[in-house]
């Protein structure tokens, strides 16, 4: 796709970009397909481009829902959640060379490798990862039923009958929700940017420009599992209901033309994306070399997430040996481990149980434990949390106590804790159906064979089996620990036989945990 037409309208509209230090090509597939590339060397603090915001793509700019009327717009329920830009995208797109941004669709992708289009033999490759009860497509269609259908059925003079099955079809919807999720910035209300302008003026930090953050912080697509509440990565996903929490209503989510083409890798960042009132601006963090690719940041994210959200997966050096993501996670449902206590049934036909999640949940605590990879290979922790949570739901003690205190227990490690760890991990390892060395076994042979899909699936798999062996073998190496007899030191004698050297490391071992 030739770039020219799209730099010709940018610059057209009082869009600046900086044609002698960075242009547009195809980089391989590996490095994230079509990206930008630094024509000469660039300091840092470098403006690259600058977007007006009268080009960003939203519903505060698309003409659609003032000519939809902004009370019926409500009236559908198109002013929550993602579905109403969704509808300004189609719409806008259906529009053809009348619309401000036809340059801008002519550029953009009209297919995607997210999963969301993936074949059910495909995702079947993802299962037990985290990334298929995230997937929200019934969630998604629903809204398509629900708001789109109705609003689209009403208004014939702005949706052409005939348009229907294809321009607002539920895969035009599909694919502009999944645009949305992979290329989409997320902006602070303007108001609220210039108060916090002010104020950091009065505060002379120096920093005149206003850190955006990263593309896609969420999408109509995104839900949570059954019952997983907040955790790290879900910070960076918004809501699909679009409830009217504050934090949702006072950000909005624009596509902003010729920032999404920027690609992103683990830990490569060097521009960002910073806001003024009349614009946003590309701005280099770092000195980049000539040739070298520019990189945005996507928050570097798991694979699993990088994979639902955007299509693809970081492949890069490993300290511990290996490819993969070096942001990788594993999720450890709460449920699992309680399920891991022994206990009979469902939560909901356990009362004792039931109140001990209740309280939990009202302490603050989450029911997803996340499972970092470890940086080196000596530096495995357990979450604190997730020893509290395991604390409260295995010993009547600690339950009775945080009752009568009113906190959470502290995270301490002990044997009964520990297995129902060790059996929850192991629960939680069978969620897939392929063992790690099953997976790694392809991936050495067959890797680059593969479906992009598969590939891609394979991939993710291995970085959240590998995190889960490694914290296996902690909790298995702690509860060996634990559980090797104290042996009392020799009264006198010369040279220690092997199983007192041993011992002695148990003992300095012990003193670590505690
Ligand atoms: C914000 S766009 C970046 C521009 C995009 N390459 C294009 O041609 O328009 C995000 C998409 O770029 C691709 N991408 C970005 N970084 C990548 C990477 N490191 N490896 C592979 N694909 C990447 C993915 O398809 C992702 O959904």
């Amino acid at each position: 796709m030739e770039i020219q037409p799209f730099f010709s309208w940018f610059q057209s509209h009082n869009g600046y970009v900086d044609t002698s230090t960075m242009d547009v090509i195809q980089f391989p597939p590996s490095e994230g397909g079509r990206g930008a590339i630094a024509l000469k060397d660039i300091p840092e603090g470098h403006v690259l481009f600058s977007v007006p915001r009268t080009l960003l793509l939203s519903t505060q700019t698309s003409l659609l829902p003032s000519h939809f009327g902004i009370d019926a717009w409500k009236n559908f329920g198109l002013h929550k959640g993602w579905s109403g830009l969704i509808l300004c995208m189609m719409w806008e797109a259906a529009q053809g060379s009348e619309s401000k941004w036809k340059p801008y669709f002519d550029i953009l992708p009209t297919k995607l490798d997210t999963p969301m289009f993936w074949s059910d033999a495909d995702l079947a490759e993802l299962a037990g990862t985290s990334v298929v009860e995230k997937l929200g497509k019934e969630e998604a269609e629903n809204d398509y039923r629900e708001k789109i259908v109705p609003a689209v059925s009403t208004r014939p003079d702005l949706f052409p009958k005939e348009d229907l099955t294809t321009r607002y079809s539920i895969n035009t919807f599909h694919l502009m929700g999944n645009l949305i999720l992979s290329r989409s910035f997320t902006l602070d209300d303007q108001d609220e940017d210039e108060d916090e302008e002010e104020e950091e003026k009065e505060h002379a930090t120096g920093d005149e420009h206003q850190d955006i953050g990263n593309t896609s912080l969420g999408s109509a697509m995104d839900v949570d599992a059954p019952i997983s509440a907040t955790n790290e990565h879900s910070e960076e996903e918004a809501n699909e209901d679009g409830d009217d929490d504050e934090e949702t209503s006072t950000l909005e989510v624009a596509m902003v033309p010729l920032a999404d083409i920027l690609n992103a890798r683990y830990q490569c960042e060097n521009v960002k994306l910073f806001y003024e009132p009349d614009c946003l601006k590309m701005i280099s963090t770092r000195p980049i070399k000539t040739g070298e690719q520019i990189w945005n940041t996507y928050g570097d994210p798991p694979n699993s997430v990088l994979l639902r959200q955007y299509g693809h997966v970081d492949y890069i050096p490993l300290l511990e040996g290996g490819l993969g993501n070096p942001g990788d996670v594993v999720e450890l449902r709460a449920d699992l481990l309680v399920q891991s206590t022994g206990a009979e049934g469902s939560i909901e036909d356990n009362p004792d149980m039931k109140e001990r999640i209740e309280f939990w949940l009202e302490e603050g605590g989450d029911d997803v434990f996340v499972l970092e990879a470890p940086s080196t290979s000596t530096s495995i922790e357990l979450p604190p949390a997730l020893l509290s949570f395991t604390q409260l739901i295995q010993s009547e003690a600690e339950w009775e106590r945080a009752k009568s205190k009113g906190k959470l227990p502290k995270p301490k490690a002990n044997i009964d804790t520990l297995k129902i760890i060790q059996e929850a991990l192991a629960r939680r390892s069978k969620a897939y159906p392929t063992t790690l060395e099953e997976d790694t076994q392809l991936e050495s042979t067959s890797l680059n064979s593969l479906s992009l899909n598969r590939r891609h699936a394979l991939v993710v798999r291995i970085g959240e089996k590998k995190i889960l062996e490694r914290y296996r073998e902690k909790v298995s190496e702690m509860i060996k620990i634990m559980e090797a007899p104290q042996v009392k030191k020799p009264a006198r004698g010369g040279g220690k036989r092997k199983a007192d050297r041993d011992s002695g490391e148990i003992r300095k071992k012990r003193k670590e945990m505690r």
